[in-house]
């Protein structure tokens, strides 16, 4: 064998085995910016048949319009600069769908380091981009589900412990006041055995409900504290108003009238209320500041339940 005819076998070879690739080969010539080839597979992927991809145009023309300054500007820089690289896009089909695709670029360049060519494939990612979509929906969902309470749909502990982090440290940088309101339902014990655990759920759930109208602050939080107990965060929140949202709880729930025919307080179900407000100092902590909201919690208990208890101003 000759080897003009070696050489000719040979190229036979490579383009059968560059065209029953998945990947998708292609040259654009640098000067002309004009497609020197492209495989056979780009009709059966977009539809678009193999002899209308001429010039560099019909490429970017054929770039979803979101996507195609970003990807056509990087490409050419790449290119001028001599450097290979690789680009994601949604590619239009035929039928005017898109195809994930992934361009993986190489650029020739002449013996003098001119750039005369670039070659490349392109890979079909939709799958792989399907899959990425659909675990970022579920991290979003994951996250979401942990950050609320199952029973009430309501913020839970987790989001409150977040939440108070980051109002604290805003509250501390811009010596604005933060307030707190820690809720607890009256007699609970006593209204799960009288009326089933079942229905004290629905209380529970009925309750926080209610809660969340009280609130009028864009960064208000209602959380479940846990068991019976509820919370509210409220920046930039002086005393007075927080005193003015606690009673807004109160006649709600007064409003909700849940019977509880072993309440003294009217045979309804109703809520002991501690409540503080604080311009955290450096060296003062979120906890402490809990604990002290929880202590008049405790004495409001202590003074006959349905009440609001407020933590004395520091002297
Ligand atoms: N149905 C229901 N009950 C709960 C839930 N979480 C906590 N509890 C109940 O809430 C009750 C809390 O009882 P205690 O801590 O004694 O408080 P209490 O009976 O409300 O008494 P005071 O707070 O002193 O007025 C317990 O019986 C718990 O079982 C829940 O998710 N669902």
């Amino acid at each position: 064998m000759s080897d003009v005819s070696e050489l000719s076998s040979d190229n036979a070879v490579y383009k059968t085995l560059l065209e029953s690739t998945r990947a998708i080969p292609w040259k654009i010539d640098w000067a002309s910016m004009q497609f020197a080839y492209i495989g056979p597979q780009i009709e059966p992927l977009l539809g678009w048949r193999q002899d209308s991809w001429v010039s560099a145009n019909d490429w970017a023309m054929r770039i979803h319009p979101d996507d195609r300054d970003y990807v056509v500007n990087f490409c050419v820089a790449q290119s001028q600069a001599g450097v290979d690289h690789e680009a994601d896009y949604r590619a239009l089909t035929r039928d005017n769908g898109y195809v994930w695709i992934r361009d993986v670029v190489h650029v020739v360049r002449n013996s003098a380091g001119e750039v005369e060519s670039l070659i490349g494939f392109m890979f079909d990612i939709s799958e792989r981009k399907k899959t990425e979509e659909k675990l970022l929906a579920l991290q979003k969902e994951l996250e979401a589900l942990s950050f609320k309470d199952g029973l009430t749909g309501i913020a839970n502990r987790r989001r409150f412990d977040a939440s108070l982090e980051r109002e604290w440290d805003s509250a501390r940088s811009s010596a604005q006041p933060l307030s707190l309101i820690l809720l607890d339902v009256d007699f609970f014990k006593q209204y799960n055995d009288l009326y089933g655990h079942i229905q004290g759920d629905k209380c529970l759930t009925d309750i926080a409900q209610t809660l969340s109208l009280a609130l009028t602050g864009q960064r208000d939080l209602v959380a479940r504290y846990g068991g019976e107990e509820f919370v509210l965060i409220l920046p930039e929140t002086d005393a007075n108003a927080a005193q003015k949202v606690a009673e807004r709880c109160q006649r709600l729930i007064e409003k909700l009238a849940i019977v509880h025919a072993h309440s003294p307080h009217g045979q309804l179900v109703t809520l002991s209320i501690g409540l503080g407000t604080v311009v955290p100092a450096a060296g003062s902590s979120p906890a402490d500041f809990v604990q002290a909201v929880d202590r008049q919690l405790y004495v409001a208990k202590q003074h006959g339940r349905n009440r609001i208890e407020v933590v004395p101003p520091a002297a």
